[in-house]
């Protein structure tokens, strides 16, 4: 009996495997971002395919107005102009602004300026076709030394600050019946990042948000939500992150080299808006298999965040960068 119990129990894990390996490898929309980020790195690859598509559909038919991205654009520096799929390096070209481009700054925490943001871009364009939740804050710091007014901060910021926008831009898009809304979750919006309780709270609350929103849309099939997902990527998110206090600057961001680079997170991320991809999960190997985990294996994903977890509180205690310590031996020492 016991036998036949045990054979059953493989046999069933055995089909479940299997049916997901061939879900993976015949991916359906929502796993092509998936396949495009594991295999991305070899030259004239599917990536290439998808970002050509991106290219086109939204580059050159389409208007995007980019409400919280600006600063992001400033920084990295990316063309509008660049290849179509941008090199892995960290290329500088100059921004052209063009007619079609406008530059509105935006505080996503003064929640009362929006009304008139959007009314600026409709001004301008008469429509949005597509918007990009992308401001955010994350944060380095254990719970049990984290200020109210931290998380208060991060839900004002992170939540309510696109949960504001999308609602000025909501309304038009249903009126025109089209268009993306596209929000730049995490991989702390479906797992658990240990010394970021507040930043996944917040991303999680975006995930609960927008797939509900997705779901009153019903009618309006051609307004797509789409939640982006990104790992590890280079950027200034955690010199920008909050801390245990509200004003106390992260000391040091350690080394950033087991990162995604900024440019590919982005290429992934117009090739999935240009497939309407709903979820994208867009991580390089080890941290995509995190995704897998949380998603298939909760039991195991919760073993493994904790073991890891409690490596990446150890290293910050000791003053060590938690970041570059998550899955190698910790060397930098941030002070
Ligand atoms: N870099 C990563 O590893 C990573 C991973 C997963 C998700 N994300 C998410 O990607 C998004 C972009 O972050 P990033 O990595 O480019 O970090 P970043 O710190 O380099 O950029 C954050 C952006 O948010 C903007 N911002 C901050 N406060 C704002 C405010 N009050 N109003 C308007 N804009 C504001 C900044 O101007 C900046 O452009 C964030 O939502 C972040 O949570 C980043």
């Amino acid at each position: 009996m016991d036998i036949c119990l045990t054979c059953i129990i493989f046999l069933g894990c055995g089909v479940y495997l299997l049916v997901q390996m061939i879900r993976f490898i015949f991916a359906d929309a929502d796993f092509t971002l998936l396949w495009a980020a594991r295999f991305g790195s070899k030259p004239g690859n599917i990536r290439t395919l998808f970002s050509s598509v991106a290219e086109k559909q939204l580059i050159n038919d389409k208007r995007i107005v980019y409400f919280t991205i600006v600063a992001a654009i400033r920084e990295n520096e990316i063309s509008w102009e660049s290849s179509p799929c941008p090199p892995h390096t960290h290329s500088v070209h100059s921004i052209t602004i063009k007619k079609d481009i406008l530059v509105l700054p935006l505080d996503l925490l003064d929640r009362a300026s929006h009304p008139a943001k959007a009314r600026a871009v409709l001004q301008h364009f008469s429509n949005v076709d597509v918007l990009i939740n992308n401001g955010g804050r994350s944060q380095r710091s254990l719970c049990v030394d984290t200020d109210m007014e931290v998380y208060q901060g991060l839900m004002d910021l992170n939540y309510l600050g696109t949960v504001s926008v999308t609602k000025q831009v909501l309304p038009h898009m249903t009126r025109h019946g089209s268009g993306i809304i596209a929000t730049v979750s995490s991989i702390s919006g479906l797992a658990a990042a240990p010394l970021s309780t507040g930043y996944c709270a917040s991303k999680h609350a975006l995930q609960g948000f927008f797939n509900t929103l997705r779901s009153e849309l019903t009618d309006y099939p051609d307004i797509s939500v789409i939640m982006i997902c990104p790992g590890p990527v280079v950027s200034q998110i955690v010199q920008n992150a909050f801390t245990e206090q509200p004003d106390k600057p992260v000391s040091s961001a350690g080394d950033q080299m087991h990162k995604m680079t900024t440019e590919r997170c982005v290429c992934l991320i117009l090739a999935g808006l240009s497939n309407r991809v709903k979820e994208m999960w867009i991580a390089q190997q080890p941290f995509l298999l995190m995704f897998y985990l949380w998603q298939y294996a909760p039991t195991l994903a919760w073993y493994m965040t904790n073991m890891l977890g409690k490596k990446r509180v150890q290293n910050f205690k000791a003053g060590l960068d938690a970041d570059s310590a998550y899955f190698t031996k910790a060397k930098v020492k941030t002070t």
